[in-house]
């Protein structure tokens, strides 16, 4: 191993040096993934727990350590089961590594311009004003990389144009197709009447629902943007890797989903303060 550096009797080569460059951006992406949702608590229980058992371990104490053993033991499976939602996001983060190389092809073939010539976001605008002054409920996933199948399974298959009139009538009240999200993908409406995954983060406001839980739920199990629209107060929100947009102007919001479509974000999501209301939000007005 080719030596870099030495400090006292450690020697540090140029792959202790990769190695422990490696596991800092693992740590790093882990914690980005857990931060701020239920993952972290059980994750420092865990810690605890594992902490605990070296002491015991270390202080001779041959019962307790049996007993931590065990759980430590199958340590990895439950950590499996108990991160299923946060290592699914870690893979498709790692999968999308995948589409870095896909994205060179794509944009020496002008693939981009194309894309956003075929996808009308002014329907979507139009729509969306229509439904906060109407105050009906909406839910819209939209996905720049999978057509979503296992969700739109839950749902009726649609597979038309994004269009205005339609998005109207699905979430119109006495529309059949009302109830649940609708999957937006390519420019196309893929499905309605889904049913998401509900998110249980404790630290959602009390005004939030179920409409509002399942757009937060699918934004922390996939790598999609979901915007509600509420039926009781026509507030509008974006959801997107597990948090809450602020209260946005509309042209805002059309900013914020043209730039998840083209994948080029800024790392500025911010969770929406507990009892804020449009009224009280400085940048109100959606
Ligand atoms: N898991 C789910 N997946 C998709 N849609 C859902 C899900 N749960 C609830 N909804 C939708 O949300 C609607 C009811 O939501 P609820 O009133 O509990 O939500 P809310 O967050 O308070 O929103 P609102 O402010 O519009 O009342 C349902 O009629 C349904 O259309």
């Amino acid at each position: 191993m080719t030596l870099l550096f030495k400090i006292g009797f450690l020697e540090v080569g140029w792959v202790d040096f990769i190695d422990v460059f490696l596991v800092s951006i693992l740590l790093y992406q882990i914690y980005k993934l857990i931060r701020g949702s239920i993952a972290v608590n059980i994750f420092l229980g865990i810690l605890a727990l594992y902490l605990i058992y070296l002491i015991v371990q270390a202080a001779q104490m041959e019962l307790l350590a049996t007993i931590l053993g065990q759980f430590m033991g199958v340590g990895v499976l439950a950590m499996i089961i108990l991160f299923q939602p946060e290592i699914r996001k870690f893979l498709l983060v790692i999968g999308r590594g995948t589409e870095f190389r896909e994205n060179i092809f794509k944009t020496i073939t002008n693939w981009r311009s194309q894309y956003h010539d075929d996808f009308d976001i002014q329907q979507i605008m139009e729509a969306a004003k229509t439904l906060k002054a109407t105050r009906t409920g909406a839910l819209v996933v939209f996905s720049r990389d999978t057509e979503l199948k296992f969700y739109a399974e839950t749902g009726d298959a649609l597979n038309a144009e994004v269009n205005k009139r339609l998005l109207l009538s699905i979430f119109n009240k006495n529309s059949p197709l009302h109830d649940g999200a609708v999957i937006i993908h390519k420019g196309r409406i893929k499905a309605a009447r889904c049913v998401l995954p509900v998110s249980e983060n404790d630290h959602l406001p009390a005004t939030f629902g179920l409409r509002h839980r399942s757009a937060l739920g699918m934004s922390e199990n996939t790598d999609t943007l979901v915007m509600a629209i509420s039926e009781e107060t026509g507030r509008l929100i974006l959801a997107r890797n597990g948090k809450f947009l602020k209260a946005l102007k509309l042209k805002q919001v059309e900013q914020k989903i043209l730039e998840y479509l083209h994948n080029d974000e800024p790392a500025n999501w911010e969770e929406l303060h507990v009892g804020e209301t449009e009224a009280e939000s400085p940048t109100s007005n959606s």
